[in-house]
């Protein structure tokens, strides 16, 4: 087993010519079959810890890995039992069933056990289960003590973190060979509980990963204020939002932050933020190395002019809150320059229209169509860049749904960019860091407490 920070995520797709190339390489089916299935087992054995195991076999690869896991658990004198959903429907899922000696119980007559394993469907899984297969498996779910899906949940749709049906929660689940989007995108993603990564030995790559520990800037020697990053915030109409961000700029490690706005002698945040009048020239200097706007700017003409400004700067953007209102996406295509989007579902919504697409394709046909890095923020935060990288990362803290923490990952992300990192990389940097300030704030934090908890992180 391997962590799966930095790994890549495939779609059902994907990993299909993912397999086949690995067959087309001299590997079979079965060889790629038995590795997932005594990886599975080996996983199990160890979290079974000798509770009596209950294993649900469908009919394709993932009944077949179900069956190669209770055969080898079985071998290493685990207790197990199985039942089986249908006949097998593939030469490699029969192998895999003439590896178990035990009976098979008849799904009508399926008792629960301390552990199950549900190795029903797995990426094949093309429509919604039948009602008879899901009341079986949320019947043993609720009995368990430990609740193992092998690959994916039943009922979980691979690519875009549908639920087909009513999916009872996991506590682990072992996804073969790699990280699928529905391990992390939701509402699929709360029901896969720990996900662990089965090595099946196929390479696998593509443009797609799980976030993984930013490389972060850090000052040396020669290091000044200037060197550090400089970081613009462009205030307007609510001053707390763009004090956050600000805040959070300079706690994530930026050398110097100016606060842009007019209204003189209101000073909310710390002394070391640099309060300065307004004018659009004061966004010419070239020692900014990043421009944040939109927390706080609101929508008037004042808001307009300034949002305008800032894209006639040329220096690096972070794009949130008003300034997402403000903007049509046609303008960002047309401006060449480094830019950030940051929205939220309803910023998203707002600007590209909805869709029936997956959240990660819908942020990559946001960043290709405005050429940014867009960050699709939520529970299940997904960065895409216009190259098509994509990066997903594991569930945040479920309270940083709080006002104002938008305000300081804007914030944060500029210092990652005034700091010199790469728009996709301080975008990963940005985002890895608010959610592990969060982590650290515990619960019913405010959004001023995560912006001061940044200091610690990047310590
Ligand atoms: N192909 C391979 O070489 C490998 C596959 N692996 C496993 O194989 C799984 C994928 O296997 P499959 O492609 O066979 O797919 P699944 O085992 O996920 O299930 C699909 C099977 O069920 C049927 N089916 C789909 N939706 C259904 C529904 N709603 N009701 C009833 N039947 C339905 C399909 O026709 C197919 O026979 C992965 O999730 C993984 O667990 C791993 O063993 C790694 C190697
Ligand atoms: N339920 C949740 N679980 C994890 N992270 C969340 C959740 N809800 C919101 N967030 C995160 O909190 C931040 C909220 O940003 P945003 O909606 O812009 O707030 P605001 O505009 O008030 O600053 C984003 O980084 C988002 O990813
Ligand atoms: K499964």
């Amino acid at each position: 087993m391997i962590p799966s920070a930095g790994r890549p995520v495939l779609t059902a797709q994907a990993m299909r010519a993912a397999e086949a190339a690995a067959m087309a390489a001299g590997t079979t089916e079965i060889a790629l079959m038995r590795r997932a299935g005594e990886g599975i087992a080996q996983a199990i054995l160890r979290l079974a810890a000798g509770r009596p195991v209950l294993v649900l076999c469908g009919p394709g690869h993932n009944g077949g890995d179900g069956f190669v896991a209770a055969a080898a658990l079985r071998r290493q004198r685990q207790p197990v039992r199985v039942a089986a959903f249908g006949e097998p429907r593939s030469e490699t899922a029969r192998w895999a069933r003439s590896l178990w000696d035990g009976p098979v119980v008849s799904w009508d007559d399926v008792a629960p056990a301390p552990v199950l394993v549900d190795a029903i469907f797995g990426t094949g899984l093309s429509r919604a289960p039948d009602e008879r297969i899901m009341t079986v498996l949320r019947r043993c779910a609720d009995a368990a003590i430990l609740r193992i899906a092998v690959d994916l949940p039943s009922g979980i749709e691979s690519d875009a973190g549908r639920l087909l049906a009513d999916v009872p929660a996991f506590d682990v689940t072992l996804a073969t060979g790699a990280i699928k989007p529905s391990h992390l995108v939701q509402p699929a993603a709360r029901c896969v509980g720990q996900v662990r990564l089965i090595d099946i030995g196929i390479p696998i790559g593509g443009g797609a990963r799980v976030a993984s520990l930013p490389r972060l800037p850090h000052p040396d020697a020669s290091s000044h204020k200037y060197s550090r990053g400089m970081v613009a915030i462009v205030a307007g109409a609510m001053g707390g939002a763009a004090e956050l961000a600000a805040t959070a700029a300079l706690r994530a490690g930026a050398g110097y932050v100016l606060h842009l706005d007019d209204r003189t002698g209101v000073a909310l945040g710390p002394n070391a933020i640099v309060r300065r009048s307004y004018t659009p020239e004061s966004l010419t200097d070239n020692r900014i190395g990043a421009i944040v706007i939109g927390p706080g700017l609101g929508r008037d003409d004042t808001a307009r002019a300034r949002l305008g400004a800032a894209l006639g700067s040329g220096r690096p953007l972070v794009i949130d809150g008003d300034a997402l209102r403000l903007i049509e996406a046609m303008a960002l295509a047309d401006h060449i320059g480094v830019k950030i989007l940051t929205p939220h579902g309803g910023e998203f919504a707002h600007m590209f229209g909805d869709s029936d697409a997956s959240k990660p394709e819908r942020a990559r046909k946001a960043a290709a169509a405005t050429r940014s890095v867009v960050v699709f923020k939520g529970a299940d935060t997904v960065i895409a860049a216009p190259d098509g990288r994509t990066i997903f990362f594991p569930p945040a803290s479920p309270w940083l749904s709080t006002a104002g923490t938008g305000d300081v990952l804007a914030g944060t992300i500029g210092a990652m960019l005034a700091a010199g990192l790469d728009p996709l990389e301080a975008a990963e940097a940005g985002v890895w860091l608010h959610g592990e300030a969060a982590r650290r704030c515990g619960a019913a934090f405010i959004a001023d407490d995560l912006a001061d908890a940044l200091s610690a992180v990047r310590g």
